[in-house]
């Protein structure tokens, strides 16, 4: 990686060892002392290299594009974010899939080497113009774009096969949209550009080679899977496919493949993104999305996390901790039968983005049921959960000026509770269940719902204080009196079973929960 990297973390205050060629005993030996991880694409990251790396490693960071060397399901899975540098090395990229495709047309590597071996072989090397041929790309994406621009340089005809493709950016890019097989069978030069995902594998098929035009000449600068590497060998003996420039392999590094040695065929050892630009791009975007992130809570350009820009992390912050604890209360008084979670926003908080709010939410509630729970996985676990999860934003005037509200629909009804942020800054709930009450939400507290009457607080404060239990404070609310009331009590010392069990003995008591924030 480019030592600019290095020199931004170092710059930003994080400490940087720099690890190249590491065994993966070694590696798993020392990456549980590591918050962050930064890679280039030879380094694999896998579920067992990350399990050594937690409970500490918080983000991935992949100088480049494909995230296919990185387990992210696993990342995801361990709380871990992955984030990748989608535009740093994309102009370098297509630059060496344009220079492959003029390597293809003339030549150039054969008739270097026969060159130098003193052969002259003026006769031997007979190209084919680019200009007026179809290029067709399949995947038209960032780097498939920028292809397809420089194509159109070369005069070229450009087709795309990209089912993300809008008809509208199409047009734009001045490329006809096609189902694969009209491109297998138009183009006279094919270039692959889409990632390496389960759709894509071997999208360039023994079947699909087979139905490409006779003297189709083909360019892979994405992934090695994309193509079936021993019908291409195969295509090119025939001589069915004129040529294939390959930088990337189904094993990586390839120092041997069967390909070799194989006519027509030009390879470059992942060379892509090799240039000083991309690399200095790269690196400087790695380092500078992992400091903001882990410094200030900023996520750019994460592959398993919705976006927070630096500048809305600070303001956010206090949110997300309110949401949290918002979830966690809900999480630990509902019990365990939530089949929804509704978050709403009014006020000052209708206007932030909602997403680490609701993610923030989610990690409290799924908190309840797992110690490894954060932000990055609590999605996926609510998924699993088949929790049904809504986002509100309310414009309407409120009584307070910011207000976050979750409701979780449970088998008995729905149960909401809000907390809104006094002074901008510290968390307090002003409704629970429907009772109004002003309470911090402070590291361990009790939930006590009991029937209004005279003495009920004093025989809970002997309680306590004979169990040795100091209160913090104690906040009170109820719906009428002699009706349902809500005590929340902060403690000092923490609430064993059998103190919980004796609270539940006390007259009129309906529920005691001991909470933890
Ligand atoms: N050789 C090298 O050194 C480098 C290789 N790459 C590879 O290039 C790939 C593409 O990079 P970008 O253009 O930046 O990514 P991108 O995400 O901007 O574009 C990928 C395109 O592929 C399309 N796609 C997805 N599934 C498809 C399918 N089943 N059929 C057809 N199209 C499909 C997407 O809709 C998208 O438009 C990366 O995923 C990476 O694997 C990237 C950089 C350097
Ligand atoms: O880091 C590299 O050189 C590989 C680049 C690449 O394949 C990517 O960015 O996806």
């Amino acid at each position: 990686m480019d030592p600019r990297a290095a020199a931004i973390f170092r710059e930003r205050g994080i400490q940087v060892d720099e690890k190249p060629g590491l065994t993966p005993e070694e590696f798993k030996a020392i990456i549980g002392d590591y918050d962050g991880l930064a890679v280039r694409s030879s380094t694999r990251v896998n579920a067992e290299a990350m399990d050594a790396a937690i409970p500490r490693l918080k983000v991935i960071g992949r100088a480049g594009i494909g995230v296919d060397t990185i387990d992210v399901p696993a990342a995801t899975a361990r709380g871990i974010v992955v984030m990748n540098t989608p535009f740093g090395n994309s102009i370098t990229t297509a630059e060496h899939a344009i220079a492959m495709l003029f390597a293809l047309a003339r030549e150039i590597p054969a008739a270097d080497q026969s060159t130098q071996a003193g052969k002259w072989e003026k006769n031997r090397f007979m190209g084919v113009e680019l200009s007026g041929k179809t290029l067709g790309l399949i995947g038209c994406g960032n780097i498939g774009s920028i292809v397809a621009d420089r194509a159109h340089g070369l005069k070229m005809k450009v087709v795309a096969y990209d089912p993300f493709l809008s008809p509208e950016r199409a047009l734009e890019l001045g490329v006809d949209k096609v189902e694969l097989d009209e491109l297998l069978r138009r183009a006279d030069f094919i270039s692959l550009h889409t990632p390496l995902t389960d759709q894509t594998r071997g999208i360039l098929s023994r079947e699909a080679l087979a139905k490409t035009k006779p003297g189709v000449r083909i360019v892979n600068c994405a992934r090695g899977g994309l193509i079936d590497e021993a019908a291409l060998k195969e295509g090119l003996e025939s001589g069915h496919i004129a040529g294939a420039a390959l930088d990337v392999f189904m094993q990586e590094p390839a120092k041997e493949n069967p390909l070799f040695g194989t006519p027509n065929l030009i390879c470059t050892p992942h060379l892509g993104a090799s240039t000083n630009e991309a690399q200095v791009n790269v690196a400087i975007q790695v380092a500078e999305q992992m400091a903001d992130f882990l410094l200030l809570g900023g996520i750019t350009n994460a592959v398993n996390m919705p976006s927070l820009s630096a500048e809305e992390a600070p303001r956010l912050k206090p949110y997300m901790a309110l949401a949290e604890k918002l979830g966690r209360l809900v999480g630990q008084v509902a019990g365990a039968d939530i089949r929804s979670v509704a978050v709403e926003v009014e006020g000052a908080a209708a206007e932030l983005n909602m997403k680490p709010i609701t993610g923030a939410v989610l990690a409290g509630l799924m908190g309840t049921y797992s110690d490894t729970v954060n932000m990055v996985n609590a999605p996926v676990y609510a998924k699993e959960r088949g929790l049904d999860v809504k986002e509100v934003r309310h414009e309407r005037e409120v009584d307070y000026h910011t207000l976050v509200a979750v409701t979780v629909g449970t088998a008995e009804g729905d149960k909401r509770v809000a907390g809104t942020l006094f002074g901008n800054r510290a968390a307090r709930l002003v409704d629970i269940f429907g009772v109004a009450v002003e309470a911090d939400l402070t590291p361990r507290m009790i939930y006590i719902v009991n029937t209004d009457a005279p003495g009920f607080i004093g025989s809970l404060g002997t309680t306590l204080g004979k169990a040795g239990v100091n209160i913090a404070t104690f906040n009170l609310g109820r719906r009428k009196a002699g009706g349902e009331a809500v005590a929340l009590v902060a403690v000092d010392d923490p609430i064993t079973p059998e103190l919980t069990e004796e609270l539940r003995k006390l007259p009129g008591v309906r529920q005691v929960v001991p909470l933890t924030f």
